[in-house]
């Protein structure tokens, strides 16, 4: 692909940094990306997180992967190819946010190793946290929230993560939280505490 400067874009400068912006909201922007099977509790532990972070002050916003395909990503499937734009498309919109001075929680099955190093590449090194949802495909099957893991055995759903797609897990996740052994209480104050003690969210 040409260059930007082949392609004659030059990028324009903003008069307000992400710097002021943290300022402004009081806290570090960051991207907590959530990776994990369908099922494993991202969506249960994204919304629990952002409202613990919300009655704390933090201006936090969650990018789910069900509702981005509604939207911004409606033409896109389930392919490998697929997949791999909606990751691109993901962290671009929460490179935004981040930018914009909140926490955002992206919650998306990301089964590739490769797209999720791609998605982090964009952030600068210590704004991209990723956060493993691990369960088993065993326990996500006999939770089947949503009645998929039913339709896939009817033969209704093809290129499941699982089944007929693979879900690499991260070799090198910042968090990893177990589902099939914490609550989703528990889950969450792991979260929090990492937030709030180890990446020093309010620590400007
Ligand atoms: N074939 C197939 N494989 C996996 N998931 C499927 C599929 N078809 C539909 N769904 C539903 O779509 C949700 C996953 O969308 P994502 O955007 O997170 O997927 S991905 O990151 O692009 O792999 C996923 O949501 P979660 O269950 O919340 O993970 C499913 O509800
Ligand atoms: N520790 C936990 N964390 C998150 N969800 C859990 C946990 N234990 C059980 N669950 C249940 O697992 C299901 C996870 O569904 P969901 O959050 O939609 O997963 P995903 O977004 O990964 O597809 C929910 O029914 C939730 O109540």
């Amino acid at each position: 692909m040409e260059n930007n400067r082949e392609r004659n874009i030059i990028s324009q400068p903003s008069s307000i940094s992400k710097a002021d912006r943290q300022i402004l909201h009081r806290h570090k922007s960051v991207m907590l990306w959530f990776t994990g099977l369908s099922g494993s509790g991202k969506s249960t532990i994204a919304n629990k997180l952002q409202n613990e972070l919300y009655k704390r002050g933090i201006s936090v916003y969650i990018l789910d992967g069900d509702n981005l395909r509604q939207g911004i990503n409606k033409n896109l499937s389930f392919s490998v190819e697929d997949r791999k734009e909606n990751i691109r498309v993901t962290a671009e919109i929460g490179k935004l946010f981040v930018d914009a001075g909140i926490v955002v929680i992206a919650a998306l099955i990301s089964p590739f190793k490769e797209d999720r190093q791609n998605a982090r590449a964009i952030f600068d090194p210590d704004e991209f946290v990723e956060v493993y949802v691990k369960c088993t495909l065993e326990e996500c099957e006999n939770r089947d929230p949503k009645g998929l893991y039913k339709k896939v055995r009817n033969g209704e759903i093809q290129k499941f993560t699982g089944f007929d797609q693979p879900y690499e897990q991260p070799s090198n996740p910042e968090l990893t939280i177990d589902t099939s052994k914490l609550s989703v209480d528990q889950s969450v104050e792991k979260l929090l505490t990492y937030l709030f003690n180890s990446y020093g969210l309010k620590q400007l």
